[in-house]
C-alpha cells in the first residue's frame, strides 16, 4: 500500500504584535495579528521527524517581531508581502508562504486640548484583513475587512419570492436591512497603494449600501461589488459574506397600539447568510489566492 504526504503548510498562528512609532512625541500605533505559514519540501519532518528543513514556528514568530522593529508596520499587505518574500528568498526548501494579517483600529482619545499624543481608544469599527500567498514567483494579495455593521431603517423591500406550503414570511415593501459586512477583494498585481485603496473601497461599499434601494440583500451585495470593480481596475474580484440580521416588527395590537415600523425585535439567530463573489470578466486566474480562506466561497 503506497502512502504519501499530501498538501501541507505550517507556521505560527496569531502572533499578536503592537508596533508603536515613537519618532516624535505624537505616537502612532499598529495593532495586528499575524499568522505565518510556510510551504515547500517538508516531507522529511513529516515522515521521519528530520527537522533539518523545518524553520521552527518559534523562529517565524520572532521574524514577525524583528521585521516590525526593522521595517515598521505600514499597510498590512506590504508587511505580509515582506514576510512571504523573506521566507521564500531565504530558504531553498521553502517554495511558498501564506501570511494572514488582521488589523485592529485605534483612534486618538479626544481631549479639550485636541487629540491626545499617546492615548488611544479601540474603535468598534471593522477589522481590516489581508491574506498574502506566494508560490515560487507567483504572488496573490487579498485585502478586506470583517465586522462592518450597517443598517438602513427604510429603503428595503422583500417580496415576489415563491410561496410553498411552509412559507409564513409576509411580503414587505418597507423593512429594516442590517448586516455585518465581511468582504475580501483580490488584486491583479502587487504594485498597489493598499491604504488608499482600502479607504476608497470601504467608502464605495458604504455608499452603495446606503443608496441602493434594496429589493433583496443579494441585490445590495451585487451592487456594492459592482461599484468597487467599476472604480478599481486593479481589483479582479470581490467576495462577500453577509448575514441578513432580521428585525421583526413587534405586534403591539394586544396592547391596543399600532406599530408603523417603529418597534422591532432584533433577532440574533437564525440569520440569513448571503454569500457571493462579484467578478471582472477576463480577470487573471485566482491561482492559490483563496486557499484556506474560511468563510468565503
Ligand atoms: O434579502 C433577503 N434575501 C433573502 O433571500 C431572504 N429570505 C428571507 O426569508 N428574507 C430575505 N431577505
Amino acid at each position: 500500500m503506497a502512502i504519501r504526504l499530501g498538501a501541507n503548510q505550517y507556521g505560527k498562528a496569531e502572533v499578536r504584535l503592537v508596533r508603536i512609532n515613537r519618532d516624535t512625541d505624537v505616537h502612532t500605533i499598529k495593532d495586528v495579528n499575524v499568522t505565518s505559514q510556510l510551504r515547500g519540501d517538508f516531507d522529511a519532518v513529516h515522515t521521519g521527524g528530520d527537522n533539518a528543513n523545518c524553520v521552527a514556528t518559534d523562529t517565524q514568530k520572532n521574524t514577525v517581531y524583528a521585521f516590525a522593529r526593522k521595517h515598521g508596520v505600514h499597510a498590512i499587505e506590504d508587511f505580509a508581502l515582506l514576510l512571504a518574500r523573506y521566507h521564500v528568498d531565504t530558504f531553498d526548501h521553502v517554495s511558498g508562504s501564506r501570511q494572514e494579517v488582521q488589523e485592529y483600529t485605534w483612534n486618538r482619545i479626544a481631549t479639550p486640548e485636541g487629540p491626545h499624543d499617546h492615548a488611544f481608544v479601540r474603535s468598534g469599527a471593522e477589522t481590516r484583513t489581508t491574506v498574502v500567498t506566494k508560490d515560487g514567483d507567483a504572488e496573490w494579495v487579498l485585502s478586506g475587512f470583517e465586522g462592518l455593521t450597517v443598517l438602513k431603517s427604510t429603503g428595503s423591500e422583500f417580496h415576489g419570492y415563491p410561496k410553498t406550503e411552509f412559507t409564513t414570511l409576509a411580503e414587505t415593501t418597507d423593512r429594516i436591512l442590517a448586516t455585518d459586512v465581511a468582504a475580501r477583494w483580490r488584486y491583479t498585481g502587487t504594485a498597489v497603494d493598499y491604504d488608499a485603496t482600502y479607504a476608497s473601497v470601504r467608502a464605495l461599499l458604504l455608499e452603495a449600501f446606503a443608496t441602493t434601494h434594496s429589493l433583496a440583500l443579494q441585490q445590495t451585495l451585487y451592487t456594492m461589488g459592482e461599484s468597487v470593480l467599476r472604480a478599481h481596475p486593479q481589483i479582479a474580484e470581490i467576495r462577500f459574506s453577509m448575514p441578513n440580521k432580521h428585525h421583526f416588527l413587534v405586534d403591539l395590537s394586544p396592547f391596543g397600539m399600532d406599530n408603523p415600523n417603529e418597534v422591532f425585535f432584533a433577532a440574533d439567530r437564525p440569520y440569513g447568510k448571503i454569500e457571493a463573489a462579484v467578478v471582472r470578466d477576463g480577470a487573471p486566474d485566482p491561482g492559490r489566492a483563496w486557499e484556506s480562506v474560511p468563510g468565503f466561497l
